[in-house]
């Protein structure tokens, strides 16, 4: 398994030229997902095979009663052995029917559950995934491969894979009865099926590449719709909608012209293994003829001859569309297993790593919000070689309680170094510590209870204000009816978010795609009752009020000091206003905290703190 913070592979890299599996290891990866299902396949491929030789079968039937009817005096028993024929016939037909019937029933749930189980394993890979991954791949690639890749496996499953086999066996089978009928008719036949698969060598590498690169376009695709969906109003706004017409028509063209690459080898191949078979046939008809005029072939055997090439020409015309589903689904395969086989570098620690390894400290006994930055550096995994890194050593110590601003340049690193406290990225060297603790240590669950995040830029979910504020509640308080609606309105009332009860339904509206229909500061106010709700010993803010008015802030600010006043806060803040919260202030430049205090020992001593809030300065001090 491949940890993503040393190797996120994004999906270029995981395009056509990537190592690809072999078609045993895609097997073993689906291994997880065939619990139970292997039995109803194998039954239902058994009675696919049923069908297969029930159709193989009447042929000869039929060769037995074309001789008696044609060539042979019927005799005394003649009309009795044709009605059993018939009847024969009657029963193979009505046989290859309820075995056709039964491989569907059999077969169809199984890879449905087949393609619920990878669905399902691929969402838990992707929220178990870290940030950096998904820093690194595209929405669209990881869409694609939950739903249109998954679609053709299941399909693959419950046909694809069944027929091909039954298919092959029916033509091997077939071949045989085809020689056991007239050995000359059946070279003729085989001669023809001799650059077939000289050529489905070719056919095999040529196909699996552009199936790659298909896949891999329609996912590149999806995340243009999707990206575009979701900046709809900066398309409009700045008037760019045909420009990003034109962009998508590109891309659309491109994965246009690769599906008709892909057609295009398929029909070759396909025109191939139809059209010399249906040659053969026609020599073969000629030949015979020419046998049954010399006595050396029946009518019977000639009829059974051209009924059971009549039965083959199914399975020969769509073993090599199915050659083409099966190598589409071990793409599809591989795509899946490019994702699900990478290992989250950040991660809960095994109970013994936590209690031995060499990220254990002694914990303070109880959890008070104590949080410490020892040494801390960071690089982003995707910057150069010479590149200084983002963080080159910061020390800071908020003691439990505190509320702590963090001010610097745009760009210098403050929400990286947020991000640092829950894991959301994890440190290149140093230490994060909370209540004593080196953050690796803690379950990341429990971590996560204690640290608590709103971001400057709020996501809501398509559910509603309630569903929404109290996405991380504790479970206890979310299990009592009262005690979950008293911590709903006492992080509402915090965040100065009562405007929600003048909405049509009051908290139970539901608030539609990212809150669309909020503002952009009614989404902040949600977006920090939601991290409130949490109850967390600390609280990570990321200027959480850089959308609301002046007075609206203070509002908040003043709540906020109020109702947090044993929550430990590290606020990231541009404006005057939001340093105003804090007890002491940290200014961030080149990679380190300068300096440490409050607002007023700042502005006496430190010049880069000057220079950040300058422009500010009087705005502070009214
Ligand atoms: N996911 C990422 N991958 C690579 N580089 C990133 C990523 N996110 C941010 N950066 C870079 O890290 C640097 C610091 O970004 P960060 O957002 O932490 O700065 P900031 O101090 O919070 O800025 P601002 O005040 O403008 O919000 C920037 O140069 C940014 O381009």
């Amino acid at each position: 398994m491949t940890p993503v913070s040393s190797a996120p592979r994004a999906p270029g890299s995981s395009g056509p030229g990537a190592p690809v599996r072999t078609l045993r290891a895609c097997v073993a990866g689906l291994g997880p997902y065939l619990e139970g299902v292997r039995v109803r396949w194998c039954l239902g491929l058994t009675a696919a095979l049923l069908a297969g030789l029930a159709a193989l079968a009447i042929p000869q039937v039929i060769q037995l009663l074309v001789n008696r009817v044609f060539t042979t005096d019927p005799g005394p028993d003649g009309r009795t052995q044709v009605l059993w024929a018939a009847l024969a016939l009657a029963v193979l037909g009505l046989g290859e029917a309820l075995f056709v019937w039964l491989r569907r029933v059999l077969v169809l749930p199984p890879a449905a559950d087949v393609e619920n189980r990878a669905r399902i394993a691929l969402y838990g890979r992707l929220q178990r995934l870290p940030v950096a991954f998904h820093d690194a791949w595209p929405s669209g690639q990881l869409l694609s491969r939950a739903q249109a890749d998954l679609g053709l496996l299941r399909r693959w499953i419950a046909f694809g894979s069944v027929m091909f086999i039954v298919d092959s066996a029916v033509i091997a089978i077939g071949l045989a009865l085809l020689f056991g009928l007239s050995w000359q008719l059946a070279l003729v036949y085989l001669v023809a099926a001799a650059p077939i698969m000289w050529r489905s060598f070719g056919f095999r590498n040529d196909f699996r590449s552009v199936s790659r690169l298909s896949q891999d376009q329609a996912g590149d695709l999806a995340t243009t719709v999707e990206e575009s969906v979701h900046g709809i109003r900066i398309l409009k706004a700045f008037g760019r909608g045909a420009h990003a017409l034109d962009g998508f028509a590109a891309q659309a063209s491109t994965l246009r012209d690769t599906e008709v690459r892909k057609a295009g080898i398929l029909a070759r191949f396909i025109g191939l293994v139809v059209g010399l078979p249906e040659l053969a046939l026609g020599v073969g008809l000629a030949l015979g003829l020419w046998l049954v005029a010399r006595g050396e072939l029946t009518v019977g055997a000639l009829a059974a001859f051209f009924a059971t090439a009549a039965v083959l020409a199914r399975p020969v015309e769509s073993v090599g569309q199915l050659l083409g589903m099966t190598l589409s689904t071990k793409t599809a395969i591989d795509r899946h297993l490019d994702v699900i086989s990478i290992e989250p570098a950040i991660a809960s620690p095994s109970p013994r790593a936590a209690a031995t390894g060499p990220d254990a400290t002694e914990p303070d006994p109880a959890p008070r919000g104590r949080l410490a930055l020892r040494g801390v550096r960071f690089a982003w995994p995707d910057a150069g070689a010479d590149e200084p890194e983002l963080l080159r050593g910061v020390d800071l110590e908020l003691a439990p309680g505190e509320t702590m601003a963090l001010v610097g340049a745009t760009g210098s690193g403050k929400s990286t170094l947020l991000q640092l406290v829950p894991r959301l990225h994890d440190v290149t060297a140093g230490v994060v510590e909370v209540d004593g603790q080196n953050v690796r240590a803690f379950d990341l669950d429990e971590l996560r209870r204690r640290v608590a995040v709103a971001f400057e830029e709020p996501t809501l979910f398509s559910a509603s204000v309630e569903d929404n504020v109290l996405l991380g509640a504790p479970a206890e308080v979310l299990a009592d009816r009262s005690a979950r609606d008293r911590l709903l309105e006492t992080a509402l009332e915090t965040a100065q978010a009562g405007f929600v009860h003048a909405l049509p339904e009051g908290t139970a509206t539901q608030i539609g795609e990212e809150g669309l229909s909020l503002s952009g500061g009614q989404r902040q106010r949600l977006a920090l009752a939601r991290a409130i709700a949490v109850r967390p010993r600390i609280l990570v803010l990321d200027d959480p009020l850089s959308a609301l008015d002046v007075r609206t802030e203070e509002a908040v600010t003043a709540r906020l000091k109020d109702e947090l006043a044993e929550t430990t806060t590290l606020v990231v803040a541009h404006r005057p206003s939001t340093v105003a919260l804090a007890d002491r202030v940290a200014v961030l430049e080149d990679g380190r905290v300068v300096d440490v205090g409050t607002h007023a020992e700042l502005l006496a001593r430190s010049a880069p703190y000057r220079r950040i809030i300058s422009s500010t300065d009087e705005e502070v001090r009214a």
